[in-house]
């Protein structure tokens, strides 16, 4: 456990589907800046609890405080408007828009959020820079490499300054070379802003980016530290 103030903190989490309880009493907590790697077989319950804490499932039970507000209880306008403002996504495949340019694709959550075109743009291209991939700025995402495509939703998910990014697998479709590429590059930007990382993976290697690990099994997280 961490000694720092939880910025998201869940507890009693349960979720099933049909007959299938996919967690069952999960509980963690997260401090602003921390990297949290969520571990655990595959079917354990890793994404649904991502989810969860991200606002993206509801669960039947349990709760979820983000930054002193109950999330397990807000409608899904309050957790749609948290999504945007608070929180940054980068999943295993497919949430770059394939018909706009890498440099469109950062700038777009800036623009949902209200910004003009130029100022969204030229912050667009900061973090692509930023990420090593202002070369491919006019490409569309179907024309670059897998290792860029992801720096490029890495960009995408930091440049609304978010206080936590979810990532689910993020480099699960990369060989290891590029998957620890987009990891450094991921963990450092998050700690220099000082966004938390909440990530899922079955990989040592990608969650030794991690300050902490924790392991679901059945539904129900366990501390890694505690597991033998
Ligand atoms: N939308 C859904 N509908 C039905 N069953 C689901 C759904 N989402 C998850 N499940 C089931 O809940 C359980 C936990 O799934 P979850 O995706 O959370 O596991 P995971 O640990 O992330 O697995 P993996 O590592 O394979 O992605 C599994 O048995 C899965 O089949």
């Amino acid at each position: 456990m961490t000694a720092r103030k939880a910025l998201l903190a869940a507890n009693g989490l349960r979720k099933s589907f049909g007959q299938t309880h996919a967690l069952d009493g999960a509980g963690l907590t997260i401090a602003a800046g921390e990297v949290l790697a969520i571990m655990g077989a595959s079917g354990s319950g890793k994404s649904t609890l991502l989810h969860c804490l991200a606002g993206i499932v509801r669960p039947d039970g349990g709760t979820i405080t983000y930054d002193g507000r109950d999330l397990a209880g807000m409608d899904d306008k309050g957790r749609s408007a948290l999504r945007r403002t608070e929180f940054g996504f980068v999943f295993q495949f497919g949430q770059l828009v394939p018909e706009l340019s890498c440099l469109e694709n950062v700038a777009l959550p800036l623009r949902l959020t209200g910004a003009k075109r130029k100022p969204a743009e030229a912050k667009a291209m900061e973090w692509l820079a930023r990420l090593e991939v202002d070369n491919e700025a006019s490409r569309r995402p179907g024309d670059v490499s897998g290792g860029q495509a992801q720096r490029v939703a890495v960009a995408r998910a930091l440049v609304t300054g978010p206080k936590v990014v979810f990532a689910d697998e993020p480099t699960g479709a990369l060989d290891s070379l590029n998957g620890e590429k987009v990891m450094r590059m991921l963990t450092e930007a998050a700690r220099e802003t000082n966004a938390a990382v909440v990530l899922v993976t079955h990989e040592p290697r990608v969650a030794a980016y991690s300050d902490r690990e924790i392991v679901v099994r059945d539904g129900r997280t366990v501390d890694r530290e505690l597991v033998a």
